[in-house]
């Protein structure tokens, strides 16, 4: 009999994940069995697989994050707010720090039930992103697909959240086929480690409204890291105020450049349903009783 490990289905405006408490004993899956896992066809289906794992960082815990293609990257906001809403609930407490490979993130109870996650600083540099040739102004970099004369996506600013993003200002971001340029994107060699590629536009100066094609995932319903460097980017290019409603195919996230510089960013997170499973196969059951916890 296998040992089946329970995790929870959880999402943060339809960005999802499978998240499992590993503080007790390690739980590392093969790549393979992670996007298994994550195939929505015949599997549990989400976004990222995310570790919660004991630290000795002084943080309340330590979340390891790998994309539904199995790799593993150094941020996610919207899981950020999951794992931060677990944590405080776990400690009947108003907040909660959580490490990361992109750095310490500290989570907090919002009005209205939502949970605020401040995200760190933005980096620009070239080598930050990473860029794999100088560009001195990161705000718009030289970057096109389509004909020479005549692009059909130019000039992206890019921004790291701990993780690369390509911002491509358009008008209408429903009216370009991201599910086949994302790729093309994704993977351009200018992005050594790839990249999250998003369409924004600015509907109002405190309002943007955005869709994300993600590194490792694909098209998703909303990318918490991607809702951050785009409004810092829009700040950079002087098309926003400091502080904005993001809103992406899943909803709003309220993202906020403070003064200090780091990027606040606040939303919703639901927990779907818990189950079991065994991370040598990536066999699994989902449990029959709801889950009673966080969202
Ligand atoms: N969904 C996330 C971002 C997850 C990681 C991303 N796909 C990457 O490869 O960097 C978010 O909410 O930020």
């Amino acid at each position: 009999m296998p040992a089946m490990i329970p995790f929870l289905k959880m999402n943060g405006l339809g960005n999802d994940f499978m998240v499992v408490d590993a503080r007790a004993g390690a739980v590392r899956p093969e790549p393979a069995v992670i996007a298994k896992l994550a195939d929505r066809r015949s599997g549990i289906g989400f976004d990222q697989f995310i570790t919660i794992e004991a630290t000795r960082s002084g943080a309340d815990a330590f979340m390891r994050i790998d994309n539904a293609d199995g790799g593993e990257v150094a941020a996610c906001g919207n899981a950020t707010r999951c794992v931060g809403a677990l944590l405080m609930e776990e400690r009947a407490a108003p907040a909660a720090t959580i490490e990361t490979r992109a750095g310490l993130l500290a989570a907090r109870r919002a009005e209205g039930g939502l949970i605020s996650v401040d995200m760190g600083r933005p980096r620009f540099g070239w080598q930050d992103i990473p860029l794999s040739e100088p560009f001195a102004d990161t705000r718009a970099i030289e970057l096109q697909i389509g004909p020479i004369d005549s692009p059909i996506l130019h000039s992206p600013s890019v921004a790291s959240m701990g993780n690369p993003h390509a911002i491509f200002w358009v008008d209408d971001i429903w009216a370009y086929d991201l599910e086949r340029f994302g790729p093309l994107l994704e993977n351009h060699p200018i992005f050594p480690e790839r990249a999250n590629i998003s369409l924004a536009t600015v509907t109002a100066p405190d309002a943007i409204a955005m869709r994300t094609w993600e590194r490792g995932v694909g098209l998703t319903r909303a990318c918490g890291t991607a809702a951050c460097a785009t409004l810092v980017s829009a700040v950079r290019t002087r098309r926003t105020g400091r502080a904005a409603t993001v809103t992406q195919p899943g909803g709003d996230l309220r993202i906020a450049w403070a003064e200090d510089d780091h990027v606040w960013m606040t939303g919703p997170v639901e927990t779907e349903f818990a189950g079991r499973f065994d991370p040598a196969t990536g066999a699994f059951a989902r449990d029959a009783e709801p889950a009673r916890t966080a969202g």
